[in-house]
């Protein structure tokens, strides 16, 4: 196993079977920060968003720090690509991009705009920082037989004014299979309705993370918050995870069923999940499927000791079907508010190392205490910012 190291906590290794990952360097505590990842490019994920966020930080435009400015360049003719937010954003993307983001068709639908956006940008990038686009050629894809990818490259390419060097078809192709396979959601406040991502991004740290459909650490964004890192990824420890073992992030929802988790691995990642969850969960029937039944179950049938042991011994051992540690997860980590089934994590330990009892949700916002108690007012909230 060779090994590079990335972040104190976290180095990269290569595994058999799983290509690149990250592991720990040393007993890591929960909610500890693992990476804190800026992205090399972000771009809007509907139409809608390119209209309400700022192009270039993408924090919400109606916020009152945000008042919003047209880009003093050329794309001012493309009022849903162009708005920046007062505060800082106005040095922004460069001359050539402003020209293309104008003569993008202005009722491109959202399925359309958001690639387009995305190749557009990668382009840019590839005139503005050849490095940062040879990191983005290093993230994880090769090009496949991807549908889209002929007339996305037909449409970049009559409205970019002078195409970088080795700008091809297959180049798109291969940059829309490097975004399909590393692209992080920043999403919008939690509402209480669907889950809605405003921005996608490649973070080309957090990019090495593999998928475990029991994670050991998860993400949290903080688009709207202040300061120049606000389109950061940051990755917290879960629980405690020993030295030597592979920190694995969920690609999706943790509460998706074992077929759905399936198909979008295969479809969009191209493998096939044998994690522990999986190896049980293949042999559950459809009505099985259903991890609202079970972690009723477990929180009927357990006492609030049995669980805390249960959990100390959570990765070591089972109970001989391997369904106990499985459900215990959703009991104390999937955020149990209404439509959300977020991933829960501790803030992070003081600097002293003492260790928080406030588990953030990472869809929500919601801060609870381990005994429940809703510690941000309750429903509504946007959620606390981390600093
Ligand atoms: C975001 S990248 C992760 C880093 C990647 N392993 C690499 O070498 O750069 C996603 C890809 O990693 C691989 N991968 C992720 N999780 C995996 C898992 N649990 N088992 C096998 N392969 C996995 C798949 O090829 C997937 O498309």
């Amino acid at each position: 196993m060779s090994s590079t190291s990335v972040e104190p906590l976290v180095k990269l290794a290569e595994l058999p079977d799983r290509g690149r990952a990250l592991v720990a360097t040393c007993p890591i505590k929960p909610g500890e920060i693992l990476l804190s990842d800026a992205p090399l490019i972000l771009y809007p994920a509907t139409a809608s968003a390119a209209a309400t966020v700022c192009s270039r930080c993408f924090r919400s435009l109606s916020s009152p720090s945000s008042a919003p400015i047209r880009c003093p360049s050329h794309c001012s003719a493309s009022p849903a690509a162009s708005s920046f937010c007062s505060a800082r954003c106005l040095a922004s993307h460069s001359p050539n991009l402003c020209l293309a983001l104008s003569r993008l068709p202005a009722s491109l639908p959202s399925e359309l705009l958001s690639p387009a956006l995305f190749l557009l940008g990668a382009y840019d990038l590839a005139v503005a920082s050849p490095s940062d686009f040879l990191r983005l050629l290093s993230v994880h894809g090769t090009a496949a037989a991807d549908v889209d990818a002929p007339a996305l490259h037909s449409l970049v390419s009559s409205v970019l004014p002078s195409p970088p060097s080795g700008f091809s078809l297959e180049l798109t192709a291969t940059l829309l299979a490097k975004d399909k396979a590393n692209a992080f959601g920043l999403m919008e406040p939690f509402d209480g309705g669907d889950r809605r991502v405003r921005a996608y991004g490649i973070y080309p740290n957090a990019s090495f993370f593999n998928h475990d459909c029991l994670p050991n650490a998860c993400r949290f964004d903080y688009v709207d918050q202040g300061g120049e890192r606000n389109s950061d990824i940051v990755v917290r420890a879960i629980h405690d995870i020993p030295e030597g073992r592979e920190v694995c992030l969920s690609y999706f929802p943790v509460n998706w069923g074992y077929a759905e988790r399936q198909m979008r691995l295969l479809e969009d990642y191209g493998f096939r999940c044998e994690c522990d969850r999986c190896v049980v969960e293949k042999d559950w029937s459809d009505d099985d499927d259903d991890d609202d039944e079970r972690e009723e179950e477990v929180e009927e049938g357990m006492e609030e000791d049995e669980g805390d042991e249960a959990m100390d011994n959570m990765e070591e051992a089972d109970d001989g079907d391997g369904k106990f540690p499985h459900a215990y997860f959703f009991v104390r980590y999937v955020c149990d508010r209404e439509n959300c089934g977020g991933t829960l994590a501790p803030l992070p330990p003081s600097p002293e190392g003492m260790l928080s009892n406030l588990m953030e949700c990472n869809v929500c916002g919601w801060l609870k205490t381990e005994d429940n108690t809703d510690q941000d007012g309750g429903e509504g909230s946007s959620g606390l910012m981390l600093d």
